[in-house]
């Protein structure tokens, strides 16, 4: 395998995992973060890939902070981050792309509970570029036996799949909290599906990347499992305790809770119906108990199961 120079910035739960798989994998590694030693200076150098794995709240910043210094054109950035900015409504891989013009960007989102990946259990991921021969270097970059990497082209679509079921996480935790049992959670990623399918189109995602793993298979994976952050979210809402309180002991980042109010706000501007979203919103803002938000869900208007 072709040797490669890769700097990782942020150094929390992902950033750590994807460090480990491409130090295993045998390539040059150093990773960033804010309380390391290394300037972001000294850790981008002679780069061949820098992937942030920093959550959403910080990536604006750090972005900004590489433009200011110097970089050959063929760097190319990828990002791992499952979020949106609420100021702008970006993903982060617009944002890297906005801030770095002429270098090809990468999206790499599957369903990756880092927990898993650094038990070395096996996992696949998807990285999807406007640029193939980025999307294939990163894809030889990190693909091993314990980790299958998939190419795509429909950057937007993977990313908004990772990040869009983040919600739909929150509302089945909250699901297994109440113990509503099977086919109400079935019910739930489903529709929950129909939700991010019909407000990922308005970023110009393709339907069909929902279906893949970056969109299907992270639902699943994030819906199905204690691992995840935001599922935590939920399970823990449905007992009773505060935002407040569940965030304060939460072992890192759940993004849901940001992206569920980006959500709204452009739900609500387009017209788009999101009544999962609406009531995991609702929820998050104190505005219903648990229960009160799955009564709103089942006594909606009956409807055709396709179609608003
Ligand atoms: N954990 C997982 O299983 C997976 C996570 N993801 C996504 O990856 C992203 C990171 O998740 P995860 O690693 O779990 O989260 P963590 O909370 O463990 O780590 C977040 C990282 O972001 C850094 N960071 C936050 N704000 C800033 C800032 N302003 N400047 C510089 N660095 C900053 C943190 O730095 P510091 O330590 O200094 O605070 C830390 O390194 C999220 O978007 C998440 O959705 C994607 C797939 C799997
Ligand atoms: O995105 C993830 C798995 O693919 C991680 O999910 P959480 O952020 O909810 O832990």
């Amino acid at each position: 395998m072709q040797e490669t120079t890769i700097s990782i910035l942020g150094a929390g739960a992902w950033g750590a995992s994807l460090a480990n798989l491409a130090l295993a994998n045998g390539h040059r590694v150093r990773v960033w973060s804010r309380q390391g030693n290394e300037t972001l200076a000294e850790v981008i150098k002679d780069a061949d890939i820098i992937l942030s794995a920093i959550s959403m709240k910080g990536v604006r910043e750090v972005a900004l902070k590489i433009q200011s210094l110097t970089l050959p054109p063929e760097t190319i950035f990828v990002t791992a981050t499952k979020g949106l900015e609420p100021e702008t409504i970006y993903t982060p891989s617009q944002i890297w792309q906005s801030c770095f013009p002429n270098h090809p960007v990468v999206v790499l989102s599957g369903p990756n509970l880092s927990k898993e990946i650094d038990q070395s259990l096996p996992a696949a991921t998807v990285v999807a570029s406007s640029v193939d021969s980025a999307a294939a270097r990163v894809q030889l970059a990190f693909s091993s036996s314990r980790f299958r990497v998939y190419t795509n082209p429909d950057p937007v679509g993977v990313e908004l799949g990772g990040t869009l079921k983040n919600v739909i996480a929150i509302a089945a935790g909250v699901c297994d909290g109440l113990q509503l049992g099977t086919n109400a959670k079935a019910a739930l990623v489903t529709r929950g599906l129909t939700e991010i399918i019909r407000i990922g189109n308005c970023w110009g995602a393709k339907t069909e990347t929902f279906y893949g793993l970056s969109g299907l298979g992270d639902l699943l994976a994030t819906c199905n499992s204690a691992l995840s952050r935001n599922y935590q979210v939920g399970y823990q809402l449905a007992s009773g305790e505060t935002l407040t309180q569940i965030l304060a002991k939460l072992p890192g980042t759940a993004e849901g809770v940001n992206t569920c109010q980006v959500l709204i706000q452009l739900a609500r501007q387009q017209n788009i119906v999101m009544p999962i979203t609406e009531q995991v919103y609702r929820l998050l803002q104190s505005e219903v108990t648990p229960k009160q938000a799955l009564d709103e869900l089942m006594l909606r208007d009956i409807k055709p199961e396709y179609g608003y």
